[in-house]
């Protein structure tokens, strides 16, 4: 236990008491003796001064003792009054929950109270020596300091400086400074005394507010959301920063007011806007609706607001508060959303979306249309159900690498339906995946394409077949003719190329009709199909033409025994549309490796042999050889240079005198065409009609030659000779046109020939094709009074009853006959039976290319009307001709008509 001051001052008189009262008691003492004695001598009168003195000495002391004990007594007194004073203070600073402290002019701490413990962890005698700066941040540090200096500089107390401080422990303890400088008797600051409050707690809940209104202002900006407040009553509208953001305003430029709100509103949804709200006001519920705004740039949003009503006690609307906010992107998206539901379920392609793990999540109705598979029987199931098992592992695997490297796949896939049937889709797979890049969805698309792959089939057949005779066709023979050649290549094989043309074709279709030239050239196509084996093909190139692939032939022979086995087949007379039609073939042969060794050549040279089996009288088969080569050149080069013949002026027309044979009169002329080729000189008609019969020029060839024949009769009638029948020739192509009596009619008339100097011929043969079409021109002829002669005639197949059908006035005994008639018996007697014939339909009767008197006199003998050939005359050019005319005429010196 410590003494208190007051018991330190009392402790004093203890000793002082009784020293006080021997003064008293030896003064009095001496004051009584003196007193006593007063006659004494000298020695009692300094005994009396000294007792006296004593006595003096002894109350000035017991005075002085009795003032010093008083005055010690208000020092005690005084002395405990400031220890207790002090001690009150000290209990006050110490039990401040503020930290006071005094510091000197450097900072540095005299005094700290205890409470510095509780707020930065240090004991006071710790800091002493020390600054408070020494327990913040350098740069806090810095700053407080400049503050404590401006302080100083303002000779003012500093309230409220806000300091960072570092806890003993390292925590951070914010602190509110008072401070106040203190300064010298001279004016010089001597430090400063001040307290701190621990204001960490207050500053971390205003962090804490300040955040959560930032955080509030950054959720609305990120909702696009914004908060309005309306003070009804003084008619005060306060937006948050976020209406400002979605309305597109500033807040600098925009008085907030419910009118200034409706304005911004599109203007019709404003009604809406003020009945919603009036409704809220007048019953109290709250109101939720969308609509339009339209900001200062113009641009549109939809918004969605909110609106609640607060009532005053007296039930008056007070207070309105809302929300707002922009759903614009969210309705867009509802409505993409929306529009790729639909695409979704009304698509005509199957859609099927499964997750990452590949089980099937959603399909669309296309799915079920296509699969058979309604939603719920593959929702979870993998697509792996509709695998038809045509595609082997290899194939998945391509499939789910270039999924997994590309990202996607398309392609034909087969896979099968519910009901077991297999089908062809084609499917386009692609990936969803997140933002991190994992797969989160594979989609599939497909399309059924079995209606594609069965047109796509069809349309392969057409395009490798021909559509009359369901043959392969050009390309499909050319692809089987590489095909065996490369066999052949390898096995060393021969394959022969057969090019078959069909005889006299054109005459039959235009005879006949485009209808029986089909019907025909399906059977022939049947019948050369018959004569083949299996592993050999049968074209049809075009036309009339075909060819037949023989494989793995090993003797040239192969090909003469399957040429003559299609020569009978179709040597067989077919039967169209009630006509018995007899037709033939021209083979030519090429055989690999001989005759060439590639397609190209082999297909050329077997060309080339056909035409030649067809020069040689058509109906036979021929072998290619070297020198047809340079003549299918030839041909080609002649069937070109035939197409402009006409207009270069090329053509002639000569004129053989027919003369009758009992009187030698010359009684006509035929007329005959010459081509006068510009190089090649004088082409004999052999050549070049059946070439423009091919070509379709014969049209244009024998209307020329009417014309011209036709002219230069009249011509030499107007210029005096006798007047002189003119036989032209009508191929069978143009009596198979529908305009051969019109086209006779008009050379008539152009030229001025009168009918009956016009005589038309035409052979058996095409005559015979289509009887009831060649009656019905030659009866138009004969209408006209043209005269009508058969030229050939024995060479076909007439019979005397078919012959009676015709109107004809002249048969022309063919000159094969004429030239076997004198030496052989069989031809002497056709002739016979010719005339004979004739004679009995009352037709003249002409037998051409007679060169013998022989031959004359044995005609003459059997009664034969005319002559004509090189005995008489060989055909003559137009101005010879009339030449001979005139010397005719006037050796007889009378007209010949
Ligand atoms: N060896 C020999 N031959 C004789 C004799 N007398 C006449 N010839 C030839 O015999 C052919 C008779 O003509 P075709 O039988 O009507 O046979 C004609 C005819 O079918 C056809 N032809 C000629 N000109 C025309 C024409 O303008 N139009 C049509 N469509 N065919 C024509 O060409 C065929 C051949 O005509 P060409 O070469 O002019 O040959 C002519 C003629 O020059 C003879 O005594 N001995």
């Amino acid at each position: 236990m410590t003494e208190s001051p007051s018991q330190q001052s009392d402790r004093k008189p203890a000793f002082l008491t009784p020293l006080a009262l021997v003064l008293l008691v030896l003064g009095v003492g001496f004051f009584s003796g003196y007193w006593g004695h007063e006659e004494a001598d000298a020695g009692g009168e300094i005994l009396a001064s000294a007792t006296l003195a004593i006595l003096l000495g002894g109350a000035l002391f017991a005075i002085f003792y009795v003032l010093t004990q008083r005055a010690q007594k208000r020092f005690a007194h005084a002395q405990a009054e400031l220890q207790r004073s002090e001690a009150r203070f000290r209990a006050l600073v110490e039990s401040s929950s503020d930290l006071i402290w005094e510091v000197d002019a450097d900072g540095v701490y005299t005094y700290v109270s205890p409470k510095i413990r509780d707020l930065l962890g240090y004991m006071p005698e710790e800091v002493i020596g020390r600054t408070p700066f020494d327990l913040m941040a350098p740069a806090e540090a810095e700053r407080v300091r400049m503050m404590f200096n401006a302080i100083a500089a303002s000779r003012q107390a500093g309230f409220g400086i806000e300091n960072v401080n570092r806890h003993k422990d390292g925590r951070v303890v914010v602190l509110e400074t008072n401070a106040v400088p203190i300064f010298g008797a001279r004016g010089d600051l001597l430090g400063y005394r001040g307290m701190d409050r621990d204001i960490t707690a207050r500053k971390e809940v205003e962090t804490a507010l300040r955040q959560s209104q930032d955080n509030l202002a950054e959720a609305q900006r990120i909702a696009a959301l914004g908060s309005w407040d309306w003070d009804i009553a003084k008619g005060i509208l306060r937006w948050s920063d976020g209406i400002y953001r979605i309305f597109g305003l500033s807040r600098e430029d925009f008085g907030a007011t419910y009118e200034a709100f409706l304005e911004i509103v599109h203007p019709d949804d404003r009604t809406r806007i003020r009945q919603a709200v009036n409704e809220t006001l007048e019953h109290g519920r709250p109101y939720v609706m969308e609509h339009r705004i339209i900001r200062p740039d113009g641009s549109e949003r939809v918004v969605q607001e909110r609106g609640e009503v607060s009532r005053g006690p007296d039930g008056s609307p007070l207070r309105m508060v809302g929300t707002v906010q922009d759903v614009t992107e969210q309705r867009e998206a509802e409505l993409r959303l929306h529009q790729a539901a639909k695409v979704f379920e009304n698509t005509s392609e199957g859609v099927m979306i499964t997750d990452a793990e590949q089980r099937i999540i959603a399909v669309n109705q296309a799915f079920t249309r296509i699969t058979g598979y309604a939603e719920d029987e593959v929702i979870r199931r993998e697509p792996k159900l509709l695998q038809s098992g045509r595609h082997d592992d290899a194939y998945y695997r391509q499939m789910w690498d270039a999924i997994q490297s590309r990202g996607r796949w398309q392609g034909e896939i087969w896979n099968r339906r519910k009901d077991g049937v297999d089908y062809p889709e084609w499917l386009n797979i692609s990936v969803v995946r997140d933002d991190a890049g994992a797969v989160i969805n594979y989609i599939g698309v497909f399309s059924d394409i079995s209606s594609i792959k069965e047109a796509q089939g069809k349309l392969e057949y057409t395009a490798h077949h021909d559509a009359l005779t369901g043959l392969p066709n050009r390309l499909l023979f050319r692809d089987r003719l590489e095909q065996a050649l490369a066999m052949a290549r390898r096995n060393g094989g021969g394959v022969a190329l057969l090019f078959v043309d069909l005889d006299r074709f054109k005459v039959i279709n235009d005879t006949l009709g485009h209808e029986a030239g089909d019907l025909l050239l399906q059977e022939v196509a049947r019948r050369l199909l018959g004569c083949v084996r299996e592993e050999d093909t049968v074209a049809r190139m075009g036309g009339d033409e075909f060819v037949v692939i023989q494989k793995d032939v090993s003797q040239p022979e192969s090909a003469a025994l399957l040429s003559a086995r299609m020569l009978a087949a179709i040597g067989t007379p077919f039967t169209l549309a009630g006509h018995e039609i007899v037709t033939s073939l021209s083979i030519g042969i090429s055989l690999y490796p001989q005759d060439g060794r590639d397609a190209s050549t082999l297909l050329k040279n077997a060309d080339a042999a056909m035409y030649r089996a067809k020069e040689k009288g058509r109906n036979g088969y021929q072998y290619y050889s070297d020198e047809m080569a340079s003549a299918g050149i030839e041909r080609l080069e002649l069937e070109s240079d035939l197409r402009q013949a006409l207009q270069r002026g090329e053509l002639r027309v000569h004129y053989q005198p027919q003369v009758e044979l009992a009187s030698g009169r010359l009684v006509g002329a035929e007329a005959l065409v010459r081509w006068q080729h510009g190089s090649r000189g004088m082409i004999p008609p052999a050549v070049f009609i059946p070439m423009a019969e091919d070509n379709g020029m014969i049209g244009a060839i024998g209307e020329w030659v009417l014309d011209t024949a036709c002219a230069d009769a009249a011509a030499w009638h107007a210029a005096g000779l006798p007047a002189l029948r003119v036989a032209v020739n009508v191929s069978g192509r143009q009596i198979g046109g529908d305009h051969v009596a019109d086209r006779v009619a008009a050379a008539l008339r152009s030229s001025g020939l009168a009918p009956q100097l016009l005589e038309i011929e035409v052979t058996e043969s095409v005559v015979m094709q289509d009887a009831a079409r060649a009656i019905s021109t030659l009866n138009a002829l004969r209408d006209m009074g043209v005269t009508l002669a058969i030229d050939d005639f024995g060479t076909g197949y007439s019979s005397l009853s078919y012959l009676k059908r015709f109107p004809l006035d002249k048969l022309k005994i063919d000159k094969s006959f004429v030239d076997g008639m004198v030496d052989d018996p069989d031809d002497a007697a056709i002739v016979m039976a010719i005339i004979a014939m004739a004679q009995s339909l009352r037709h003249t009767v002409i037998a051409e290319g007679v060169e013998t008197e022989a031959q004359v006199a044995r005609l003459r003998a059997y009664g034969c009307d005319e002559m004509q050939g090189y005995f008489v005359s060989p055909p003559l050019p137009a101005e010879a001709f009339a030449e001979f005319l005139r010397d005719a005429s006037a050796a007889r010196g009378d007209g010949l008509s």
